[in-house]
């Protein structure tokens, strides 16, 4: 899988830009704050996944109404041309060989990416749902079942928490509540059962990327943490469904008391240990940056091996804060697919990594 060219009209601090890529290496240099990011964001866009902007405003220069995006891309032996139109205050547009699609997950089931950024160390430091949307993310792209099931889930959840919220001034809400406590329930298993078999494939592969990045010094061990009454959440969803039921009856009351969700997949964890201790709190910054990037190669591996095909690897800022062991590591380890690597002005990687190079420079590209 590959994106060949990319043009842009307004997005971000690119006015105007048309760029053909190298099949495997694509180097992007330049100074702070001059594109380089937003550059990688314009391909994982065109993925399906918007890793920065919250809105799709936010990607649009500013002083301007509209931004285009157009991905030339080969994947599954043919060739896609993927349009993103962006509009303010009106609905985005987006389009495979110039017919319509839905939303970001028909992107997503075309064209895949990896990205690892700089924001990346929260999948590591920060609370559970920064782990749980790097699951849901990876997941979504493999599995449309498993996107239809989430947007259900978390449809209801916000739904029976107003139910909970306003049940004390209109207690005949509570009438539905039983009703969306099994709904969830069956969604909620979906997305256990899901999880707990792409956190098994990620044991398998991350533990071992960690293992090599730290010359076999580091242990990173990985657990799936849900809800307390699902005894093996690799069993059948139906299995699931029921012991979350019934964790849901048990918690009724408590639920109608304290006006919250208390229990089911919203609660998630993925555990990161290195050397049988949490990362999140004992994890230097070296060791932050090489768990998140393990996880984020071995989702790569694991797309790879469902697919037949790398997702395009986006690697924004890799290298900061790793020893020259871990950097000739990573540099070894992404060969395979393509790959877009940013970097400093005065950085060594266009010398050691060969293919394309583009440097970048207040919104243009050379
Ligand atoms: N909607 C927008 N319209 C115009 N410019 C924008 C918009 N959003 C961001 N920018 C600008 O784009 C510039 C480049 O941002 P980018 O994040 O790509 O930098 P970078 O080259 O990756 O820098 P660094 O090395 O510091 O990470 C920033 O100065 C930012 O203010």
């Amino acid at each position: 899988m590959r994106i060949d060219g990319l043009s842009l009209d307004f997005f971000r601090n690119y006015v105007h830009l048309d760029a053909a890529f190298d099949p495997n290496i694509n180097v992007i240099y330049g100074d702070n704050a001059q594109g380089k990011t937003n550059l990688l964001e314009a391909v994982a866009y065109l993925s399906g996944v918007s890793h920065r902007a919250r809105y799709d405003r936010e990607l649009i220069q500013f002083g301007v109404d509209h931004a285009f995006l157009k991905g030339h891309v080969f994947a599954r032996e043919r060739d896609f041309l993927l349009e993103a139109e962006l509009h303010r205050g009106a609905r985005r547009v987006l389009r495979s060989n110039g017919v319509k699609l839905k939303n970001g997950g028909e992107l997503s089931g075309i064209f895949q990416s990896v990205l690892f950024c700089p924001e990346d160390l929260y999948l590591i430091r920060e609370g559970a749902a920064a782990r749980r949307g790097f699951l849901d993310d990876c997941i979504c792209q493999l599995r449309p079942r498993y996107a239809q099931a989430l947007a259900e889930y978390k449809r209801l959840h916000e739904h029976k928490i107003r139910i909970l919220r306003d049940s004390e001034e209109k207690p005949s809400l509570l009438d539905a509540l039983d009703e969306f406590s099994m709904s969830m329930a069956k969604a909620g298993a979906l997305l256990i059962h899901y999880r707990a078999h792409f956190i098994k494939r990620l044991c398998q592969a991350a533990p071992a990327i960690h293992g090599d990045f730290s010359g076999g010094r580091e242990r990173l061990t990985l657990r799936y943490e849900t809800v307390s009454t699902v005894t093996d959440p690799e069993a059948g969803p139906q299995v699931i469904f029921q012991q979350l039921l019934q964790h849901q009856e048990e918690h009724r009351a408590a639920e109608i008391a304290s006006r919250q969700c208390l229990s089911g997949p919203h609660k998630d964890d993925l555990l990161v240990e290195i050397d049988e201790k949490a990362a999140k709190s004992y994890a230097s910054q070296g060791q932050t940056r090489t768990a998140a990037l393990s996880l984020k190669l071995a989702a790569r591996e694991i797309f790879q091996q469902d697919t037949g095909e790398y997702p395009v690897l986006l690697l924004d800022d890799v290298l900061s804060e790793l020893d020259p062991r871990r950097q000739e590591f990573v540099l070894n380890r992404i060969r395979g697919g393509q790959v877009f690597i940013t970097c400093c002005e005065d950085d060594r990687l266009p010398q050691l990594l060969g293919g394309r190079i583009f440097h970048v420079k207040n919104g243009t590209v050379r």
